[in-house]
């Protein structure tokens, strides 16, 4: 399902963005976000957005996304926006390449939940050099207009003006955490019969998840809790997209022209334990060499190099340490010089054995029998395009789906291979909830 108008008028201008994004977010009620350490991307409003399900959902969501036309760009005087791509942040700033969609696409072909991409009418793009405001808009009209629209002025202090919000910044209301679909006693069975089709051989690796519920009083200020999150996790990307928002440590493949990279995790313990533990832990290495193998199959065919690091090192987050590889390569053109696009790349790349299992079909099947939940865009790739031909998609972990406008269902899995043990993987996806119950005021 699609809706756009035939073409779209992009604007774009440098602005001075006080406080950075985090001080931002809490006014705003984003349809896309992208955050990390304090640079990245806030969508707000639909100039074009399209669904899909099933198994083409990829190829729906990249065929609507190369229909989506530009007619004009206006850059005004700022001639700075119209630079070439910035590898690092990535972000192509030159003409029509400055269209952006954000994208969540869901675990499972088979989930009831619909994958989106999302052209925001308003997006701010802000890293350390500059922040930049591009608007796309089906009619053309003045700057102002798009902008008041979702709560936002221009002020005219200083060299730049000044992008403020016109509302204040929202807090969360009360909520109170409620059972998921499985109990914390069913997950623990699910579990031992995960165990149990390892030991019979059906599966080498097998990631479960289970969900808790959080219901808050009034409508949730979604803003504020990307905020939350943003500030307590900032080596994080903390993301929000249709109904998916969240803090994801892991990356499934950023895209820059062609050159692509990955952080793959797999292997955790708290940080209350020894980092020590982690990097001695046979177990826990097993895990995450299947988790790289994968995404070094799944993306072999489209590239014409690709290397990861020979021993992984040791993320640390607030809440965990995590064992880390991180992949790089570069995509292989086809005989007429076409780079695959990042949808296809993503689809290529997913799931990997950090979020699915090894083999990879054996053990959907498996987390579709044993989870008994729907595990939407949980686990799915999430993040962002832009018509240059640049992408973040992350995997959609950390995070909660939006079950309404005040119920939230925040998911949390964890690898089990030979030797795992229930009670310690009950306790893995606890401090795994941890960063959506904090950013819920729980
Ligand atoms: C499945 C999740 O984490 C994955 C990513 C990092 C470490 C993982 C692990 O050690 O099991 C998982 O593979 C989750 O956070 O819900």
């Amino acid at each position: 399902m699609t809706s756009a108008p035939a073409t779209l008028h992009l604007q774009a201008a440098e602005v001075d963005l006080p406080g950075g994004v985090n001080a931002l977010l809490p006014h705003t009620d984003p349809s896309g976000v992208w955050v990390r350490e304090g640079e990245g991307l806030i969508g707000l409003g639909a100039a074009a957005s399209a669904t899909a399900t099933g198994p083409r959902r990829f190829a729906e969501l990249a065929a609507f996304w190369e229909s989506v036309a530009v007619a004009e760009a206006d850059f005004g005087a700022e001639s700075s926006v119209e630079t070439d791509t910035t590898p690092e942040s990535g972000i192509s700033s030159s003409g029509a390449g400055l269209l952006t969609g954000f994208v969540s696409v869901t675990f499972s072909a088979d989930s009831s939940y619909a994958s989106h991409l999302v052209v925001p009418e308003v997006l701010i793009r802000h890293d350390d050099a500059a922040t930049t405001l591009i608007t796309a808009t089906g009619e053309p009209e003045p700057l102002s207009e798009t902008l008041a629209r979702h709560g936002l002025e221009l002020g005219e202090v200083g060299a730049l003006p000044q992008l403020l919000p016109s509302g204040p910044a929202l807090s969360l209301p009360a909520t109170a955490l409620k059972p998921g679909t499985q109990s914390e006693r069913q997950h623990l069975s699910a579990v031992s019969a995960g165990l149990s089709a390892i030991a019979q051989g059906t599966v080498e690796k097998l990631v479960l998840a289970r969900d808790v519920v959080v219901s808050a009083e009034a409508p949730l200020p979604l803003g504020a809790v990307l905020a939350r999150l943003a500030q307590a996790y900032p080596q994080t990307w903390t993301y929000r997209v249709g109904e998916v928002l969240g803090a994801t440590p892991e990356m499934l493949v950023r895209v820059r022209g062609a050159q692509l990279s990955s952080r793959v995790l797999a292997g955790t313990i708290s940080r209350r334990d020894d980092a020590a533990g982690l990097v001695g832990d046979a177990k826990q290495h097993r895990e995450h060499d299947l988790a790289v193998q994968s995404l070094l199959n799944g993306l072999g065919p489209l590239t014409e190099s690709l290397q990861s690091p020979a021993d992984p090192g040791v993320l640390e987050l607030p809440n965990v340490y995590h064992l880390v590889s991180d992949v790089s390569g570069r995509l292989a053109a086809d005989p007429s010089g076409r780079l695959p696009g990042p949808l296809q790349v993503a689809e290529a790349a997913h799931p990997t054995a950090a979020v699915c299992g090894t083999p990879s079909a054996a053990a959907a099947q498996l987390i579709t029998q044993l989870e008994a939940m729907d595990r939407g865009p949980y686990a799915g790739p999430v993040g962002w395009l832009d018509a240059a031909g640049n992408a973040d998609f992350g995997i959609a972990l950390r995070g909660g789906l939006l079950e309404d406008e005040s119920t939230i269902r925040i998911c949390a899995g964890g690898g089990i291979v030979e030797g795992s043990e229930p009670e310690s993987e009950l306790a893995e996806t606890e401090i795994k909830l941890t960063p959506m119950l904090g950013a819920l005021g729980l």
